[in-house]
């Protein structure tokens, strides 16, 4: 595995943030990171560049610890962004990319390309502070990618990016993981990471609930979504034995069930109300996984 945490705790005081993490994530692979506000998720982002230390445990890029000689194979993209507002794009970008062990001509090439793919390539000379807040997020997404990093983490990388720009920046994300990268992303939008991830964790209060492949977390769920269209009263349904969740939206309900024999009574009692436009067994989404495994209140 390429990124391995192994047993890892973070305690601030008497408050463990990060409470035994364990998580192993190959190279090259998409990893999605979820959890509610003050799940640990920006903490455990932290530990692993080095930022903060472990109270316990251990964690290794390749093998090695991620200390100061190996931070220009790293790519971060912090949830708090900090770019100097005053400054122009080009110029801060330059500099970051030195940061990084770029050469000068190397940087502004490789900026020239980013902003070029994020099209907005008028942006090169002006300040920062001239910019959108989420123009300035591509610029800070560019500063994380553009020395073409093994490990890219990314907190939070789609919020405040309007559907266009998410869109863009996805297939970016795709692209660098398909050159080789390994990229561990949080988001609090679950169909980004069914859509994005291989693997995913789901943390809460620190601790981590929910393990494994997409396929694999939702096949072990249990319950799947029985989805009926009709322009009939489908609202007795919920009653019908077996039947662990209901919400209604204006042509028709979703019905969360652990067994097909209750998807076939609730068909049954749909029929009986009137004619049904629609009848599916869908698996259930992260979505649903997330808030009952999370809880309502942090949806
Ligand atoms: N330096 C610190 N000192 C004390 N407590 C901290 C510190 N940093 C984080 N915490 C606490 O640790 C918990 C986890 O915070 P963290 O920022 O890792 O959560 P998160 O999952 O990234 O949340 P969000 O989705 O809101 O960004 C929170 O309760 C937070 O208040």
């Amino acid at each position: 595995m390429a990124l391995e945490l192994n047993q890892v705790t973070k305690k601030f005081g008497e408050f463990t943030a990060v409470d035994n993490l364990s998580l192993a994530i190959g190279e090259g692979t998409m990893y999605g990171f979820l959890g509610a506000n003050g799940a640990g998720k920006t903490t455990t982002f932290r530990m692993i560049l080095g930022l903060l230390n472990a109270t316990e445990g251990r964690i290794t890029w390749k093998g090695q610890p991620i200390d100061y000689g190996t931070s220009h194979t790293i790519g971060y993209l912090p949830e708090e962004r900090g770019l100097y507002p005053k400054m122009k794009v080009e110029d801060q970008l330059v500099f970051l990319g030195e940061l990084r062990g770029m050469k000068r001509n190397d940087a502004k090439a490789a900026i020239r390309k980013w902003l070029d793919r994020f099209e907005v390539p008028q942006n090169l000379n002006k300040k920062v502070e001239e910019l959108s807040k989420g123009n300035q997020q591509k610029i800070q997404v560019i500063a994380a990618l553009m020395h073409n990093p093994e490990l890219v983490i990314l907190d939070e990388p789609f919020s405040g990016l309007d559907p266009v720009n998410v869109e863009m920046l996805k297939s970016a994300v795709k692209e660098v993981r398909d050159q080789g990268a390994t990229i561990v992303f949080s988001s609090h939008r679950m169909d980004h990471v069914e859509e994005l991830c291989e693997q995913l964790s789901i943390v809460h209060k620190g601790q981590q609930i929910v393990e494994g492949s997409l396929r694999d977390v939702k096949r072990s769920f249990g319950r799947q979504n029985v989805r009926i269209r009709s322009d009939y009263d489908l609202t007795g349904l919920q009653s019908v034995s077996g039947v662990r969740n209901a919400s209604y939206a204006l042509d028709g309900a979703v019905f969360q069930v652990t067994d097909d024999e209750t998807a076939h009574a609730l068909l049954q009692e749909a029929l009986n109300a009137g004619p049904v436009r629609h009848f599916s067994i869908e698996e259930p989404s992260l979505q649903d996984i997330f808030i009952a495994k999370v809880g309502n209140e942090h949806a």
